[in-house]
């Protein structure tokens, strides 16, 4: 059996027990005569992390609006096909969507914090937005939202529910409208660039959330990140992405130190390697340290 073919059975049998199964996707905008996604095939299995790398433009954040029906007005799927849990997401309209965003599919953006409705305390929002989709009274929901907050390191969580947004940092912002998607426990989590805007202390604190959520619920996950220390630490698999296409995937490992495309050989050799001490920070468990070959030169902070 050839190297090509075994791996396209390994593929297929992947996608096989997906939860998430994006096949042939391609995407435009009406503004653009490029396509913003050409072709995409990928799965994300229960309790898998996979983390999308690629340039600015590449299409990372358009896969994801794709996924949870998010692409606006002038975006519009041209062919290919997306599944949950064998469910067809591509031909769903407004209350089938309502339906699926949340609590099936949840998403936090790199400033999430600002679509806190900024005129409505954290309390209102928070415990309308656990009780529009799990049975609980108002009191079980206020506890639920508090142990959220504590957990995503928000020290003063009764403080935090009493407040409306534009009283919170953007930082505690951020952290609060996470707390808010994982309440939910999505059976999948699209996450994108979510601790960007994050000191690295409280970056850590969201990764182990965002771990504890995949040990416990078995969520899967799909992250968009610049940092591959992020994506070394918490994915199982990273996709490539440049010009709308998926250039490679394969296990984390095997993709960070036997990168098959020139692109990805590229990528990896514009960043430093991991530092320890950032590895360390950002990941708690046992994994070992991947070795990433042939660094760039000097100090760069997007490591
Ligand atoms: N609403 C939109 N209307 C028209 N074109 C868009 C729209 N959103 C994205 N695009 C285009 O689609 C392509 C992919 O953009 P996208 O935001 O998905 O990239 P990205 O990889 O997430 O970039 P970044 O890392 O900068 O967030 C780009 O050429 C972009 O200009």
């Amino acid at each position: 059996m050839t190297g090509a073919s075994a791996d396209s059975i390994r593929d297929q049998a992947e996608a096989a027990d997906a939860l998430l199964r994006v096949d042939h996707l391609s995407v435009s905008y009406s503004s653009n005569e490029r396509p913003a996604l050409h072709d995409v095939n990928l799965s994300v299995k229960h309790g898998e992390v996979v983390a999308l790398v690629g340039e600015s433009g590449s299409g990372k954040s358009t896969l994801l609006r794709a996924v949870i029906g998010l692409l606006g007005a002038g975006g519009c799927i041209t062919a290919g096909n997306i599944t949950l849990a064998g469910l067809s997401l591509t031909g769903l309209k407004g209350r089938g969507w309502e339906t699926i965003r949340g609590r099936q599919i949840g998403m936090v953006f790199q400033d999430s914090g600002a679509y806190l409705n900024p005129i409505r305390k954290i309390e209102s929002q928070y415990i309308e937005a656990i009780r529009s989709h799990l049975r609980l009274s108002r009191r079980e929901a206020y506890q639920l939202a508090l142990q959220h907050l504590q957990e995503i390191g928000l020290k003063d969580p009764e403080r935090v529910m009493k407040t409306y947004p534009n009283q919170l940092s953007g930082g505690m912002k951020q952290r609060t409208a996470i707390a808010m998607a994982m309440t939910l426990q999505p059976k999948l989590l699209l996450a994108d660039e979510p601790t960007s805007a994050l000191d690295v202390l409280a970056q850590a604190r969201v990764l182990e959330q965002l771990r504890m959520l995949r040990d416990h619920q078995q969520t899967g996950m799909i992250l968009v990140t610049h940092h591959m220390a992020i994506a070394a630490s918490i994915a199982d698999k990273v996709g490539i992405m440049k010009e709308g296409a998926l250039l490679e995937w394969g296990n984390t490992a095997q993709v960070l130190q036997g990168p098959r495309n020139p692109y990805t050989r590229e990528l990896l050799a514009a960043v430093p390697e991991l530092k320890v001490a950032e590895w360390h920070a950002l990941h708690k468990s046992e994994r070992p340290l991947p070795e990433i070959p042939a660094a760039g030169k000097g100090e760069n902070e997007h490591a």
